[in-house]
């Protein structure tokens, strides 16, 4: 397995690096992005905690903009950031911001000409962790977050896969896809018209079925403009509440979709998963 190293900057004394790889599960080159805090460089191995972007972002978004590194610095946790699809010359697209490169929604698609390629799912839950655990010095105690798609990326992820995460969080998620606007159109596409097969990549159905529960935590703040069409955080709640779910969902007044916001209660999030990483 070959990894090609693209950028290295020293942050907060441990490292930003950004790295590309061919990809399996996606049959194209990826570019992830890593922080690895300065414990490592003591020989430490540290736990990982994976953020998802939303729509239109890479690897670069939250590393730049949501200034994690200091508190995962002070804290020893590693944060990978993946692209948010396959992306290439040869990789199917649309013209539009909300389906295609940029907008993989995190599902393995079914449906021709995105089936070939767009396997975020696997690459996210498989196919990175095992690149990730085999080339840095980390344990297999992961968590996940993210952001918008990005969000609903992480809370579907740990619903399916409660053996897998030891918590997950997420800003502003796509909580109820089957019933938004940017879902129905990816998921038509992706997944097919039959919105029975939706079901398994919509965070408030899986979180009423939940056994077994992942600890959450959600930050909506209520100055959103996707609040009231795309995100529908109310269905995550109504579910949490049938299911006795252990989810913290906070309404944050004046804020936005932005990376403000996420800048603004990124520490909350990094201290919310280091509870859950570091326990035995
Ligand atoms: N129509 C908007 C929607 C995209 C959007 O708001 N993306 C969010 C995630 S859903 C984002 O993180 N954008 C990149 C950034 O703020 O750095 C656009 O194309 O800018």
């Amino acid at each position: 397995m070959t990894i090609e190293n693209l950028s290295s900057n020293k942050s907060f004394d441990g490292w930003h690096k950004q790295y590309r790889h061919q990809s399996d599960s996606l049959g194209c080159a990826m570019r992830f992005a890593i922080y690895l805090p300065p414990q490592v460089s003591n020989g430490q191995r540290v736990p990982v905690l994976y953020w998802l972007s939303g729509l239109t972002c890479t690897d670069e978004n939250f590393m730049n903009k949501a200034g994690a590194h200091r508190v995962a610095a002070e804290l020893g946790i590693a944060i990978v950031a993946p692209d948010t699809s396959p992306r290439g010359e040869d990789i199917p697209d649309d013209d539009s911001y909300d389906l295609g490169q940029g907008a993989g929604f995190y599902v393995n698609a079914s449906e021709s000409p995105w089936n070939q390629h767009y396997h975020m799912y696997d690459y996210v839950l498989n196919e990175l962790p095992a690149l990730i655990e085999s080339v840095f010095p980390v344990t297999d105690q992961r968590s996940i977050a993210g952001h918008s798609m990005g969000g609903h990326g992480a809370l579907v992820l740990a619903l399916r896969n409660s053996d897998r995460y030891q918590s997950v969080s997420a800003f502003s998620p796509i909580s109820n896809p089957v019933n938004c606007p940017w879902g129905k159109k990816a998921f038509t596409a992706y997944l097919g018209k039959d919105t029975s097969r939706w079901a398994d990549y919509d965070a408030s159905m899986l979180l009423r079925e939940s056994r077994r529960f992942v600890p959450a935590l959600v930050d909506q703040g209520d100055a959103d403009n996707f609040l009231t069409e795309q995100l529908h955080p109310e269905a995550l709640m109504t579910a949490a509440e049938i299911t006795n779910y252990p989810l913290e969902l906070n309404f944050r007044q004046g804020y936005d979709h932005s990376y403000y916001f996420i800048s603004s209660f990124i520490e909350s999030h990094l201290r919310f998963h280091q509870k859950h990483l570091f326990k035995e």
